[in-house]
């Protein structure tokens, strides 16, 4: 399969890498010094491109791939806010566009873990729960975008919590999401239910981006020659 990827940081190398040995070509890189990559036959050749860049710069970079006719697999957090758009895109306007908070296949079988025991401690009101997510120092956004799936995952199931906060609980129907920066730390998230006698712990700890950077290059093979607005739900099957 042909990839464009565009971003070369972090993830864009380690996707490129595991793309080269799944036996895929990388025919062009988009960086933030050669936006006209987006205009370029090889670009225009590509069956998928990838897109890991920042917050800010997502959505653009999406609205120039879809110009160019390429699909787009995209991991960026921190741009959800125009997540519609997107989708109005790909039903009105038959663009293909999958996305996920974490490809990592570990923290989406966490989600389903996550979902499970959010519906059992409905039924225990004596458990607050709250919810730290730890990154590495050069993340952009907060909370991580893996940590709002997850809030979201207990906010439909646990009917006392209505809304997620950063770091403070004002009310009592609130969510905490404590979200740390450390050193070079890939991701960790945990989600901890605390009654008067003990803790219930859930946790997610990335060794590396390896799992990040496969699940991306398995979407974007899923994804290539199908249409519409996709995400892991689509893919996996538990
Ligand atoms: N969904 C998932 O599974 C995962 C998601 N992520 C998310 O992916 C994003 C990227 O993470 P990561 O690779 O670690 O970040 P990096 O900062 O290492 O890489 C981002 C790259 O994008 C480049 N860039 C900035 N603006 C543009 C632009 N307009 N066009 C093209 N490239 C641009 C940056 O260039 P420069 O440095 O020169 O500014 C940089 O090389 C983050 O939002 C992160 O949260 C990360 C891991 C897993
Ligand atoms: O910025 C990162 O590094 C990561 N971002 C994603 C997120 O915001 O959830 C996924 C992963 O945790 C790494």
């Amino acid at each position: 399969m042909k990839i464009a990827l565009i971003g070369y940081g972090k993830m864009g190398k380690t996707i490129e890498q595991i793309a080269l040995n799944r036996g895929h070509q990388i025919v062009s890189i988009v960086d933030i010094n050669n936006p006209e990559e987006f205009q370029s036959d090889n670009f225009k050749s590509a069956d998928v491109a990838i897109e890991f860049t920042t917050p800010a710069t997502a959505f653009d970079n999406y609205m120039k791939s879809f110009a160019a006719g390429v699909p787009v697999v995209s991991g960026t957090t921190g741009w959800l806010d125009r997540i519609g758009e997107i989708k109005e895109k790909c039903a009105k306007e038959g663009k293909t566009f999958f996305y996920a908070s974490n490809f990592s296949i570990g923290v989406n079988i966490f989600f389903a873990l996550n979902k499970y025991l959010a519906k059992i401690m409905n039924n225990f009101p004596v458990y607050n729960v709250s919810m730290t997510e730890t990154h590495h120092i050069h993340k952009l956004d907060a909370p991580s975008g893996t940590a709002i799936t997850l809030a979201e995952g207990i906010l439909e199931n646990v009917d006392r919590k209505e809304h997620w906060t950063l770091e403070t609980a004002e009310q009592p129907t609130d969510l905490p999401i404590h979200a740390i920066r450390e050193g070079e730390v890939p991701g960790i998230h945990e989600v901890t239910y605390e009654s008067d006698v003990d803790y219930i712990s859930i946790k997610h700890d990335a060794k590396s981006r390896a799992g990040f950077a496969l699940g991306a290059v398995v979407a974007a093979e899923f994804t290539a020659g199908k249409k519409g607005f996709l995400g892991m739900d689509d893919m996996l099957k538990f």
